[in-house]
């Protein structure tokens, strides 16, 4: 169970990017996070692992505290917070095998993760993820041979090589094609629900949320707008989370581009 009580953060420039998230999640749920670009989305998630200092409030993940703990005890309890990134975050030049198993880097010690020399269960799990994944024919291709989708299923196996007990997730279909998004959208809740993991995931495509999740919780201004399932998401809520100026403005744009076709015939 992740439970964040008035998770606040104010950069050192003035933002305050959330104003007191209080917020549950359940182990095994799934949770879409939705808002309009600001809304403090991607600080959320990364003030839950602290990539991002919060500067109030609390967040604990089962029984520890991770916003009172020292480095050290930190870099322990990240290994169970497994991170998915838009822009993959693969090391290009290493193979995929090497890109999955370097997400046991938190586990092995430092002589063998430099020279890479992983134990063999760690190996064989790799395999079993690529497998599971549709990558096992890749293991050996380097990461700058493939393709966005394929690097985000690379992305998925090595956070999930980590074993961790929740998974937070920034944004992974912003790169891909509409199928692509879909398919890794669906593969993602599908191994959340194979082994009963918790993940948060950065979206901006209400739609591709409300196709694969069970909650979807909307941000503005740092706060929680929105909190309930997909079905419950009607054109009011989106007005209240996204406001009435951003739909205009993308009617606008529509029009815009329709005067264009127009100016053209
Ligand atoms: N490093 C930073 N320094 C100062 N302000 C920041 C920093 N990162 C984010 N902010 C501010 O915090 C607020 C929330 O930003 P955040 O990136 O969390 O929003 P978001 O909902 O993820 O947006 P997007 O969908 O565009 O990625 C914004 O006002 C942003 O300008």
């Amino acid at each position: 169970m992740l439970r964040l009580e008035t998770l606040t953060k104010t950069y050192k420039t003035g933002d305050q990017a959330l104003k007191g998230i209080d917020l549950e999640i359940p182990d095994g749920q799934v949770l879409a996070l939705i808002g309009p670009s600001g809304a403090g989305k991607s600080t959320m998630i990364r003030c839950i692992n602290r990539l991002v200092e919060p500067t109030g409030g609390k967040a604990w993940l089962d029984d520890t505290e991770l916003t009172g703990l020292s480095q050290t005890a930190l870099r322990h309890q990240r290994r169970l917070m497994g991170m998915i990134f838009q822009e993959y975050a693969l090391v290009e030049r290493l193979t995929v095998m090497e890109n999955v198993l370097s997400g046991r880097l938190g586990y092995v010690g430092f002589w063998r993760s430099w020279t890479r020399r992983y134990p063999q269960a760690d190996v064989d799990e790799a395999f079993r993820l690529l497998d599971r994944v549709g990558l096992l024919a890749m293991a050996d291709k380097r990461a700058d041979e493939l393709s966005g989708g394929q690097r985000q299923r690379v992305g998925i196996c090595r956070a999930l090589i980590q074993n961790p007990k929740l998974l937070l997730v920034d944004e992974p279909t912003a790169s891909l094609d509409p199928k692509t998004s879909r398919q890794i959208m669906r593969l993602i809740c599908e191994l959340c629900a194979e082994r009963g993991l918790a993940a948060i995931i950065n979206i901006h495509d209400v739609a591709l949320a409300q196709m694969f999740v069970q909650r979807v919780v909307g941000l503005r201004f740092g706060a929680i707008e929105f909190d309930g399932t997909p079905e419950e998401l009607t054109p009011d809520v989106l007005t209240r989370i996204y406001g009435e100026e951003d739909w205009e403005a993308t009617i606008q744009k529509v029009e815009d581009e329709d005067d264009a076709v127009a100016v053209q015939a």
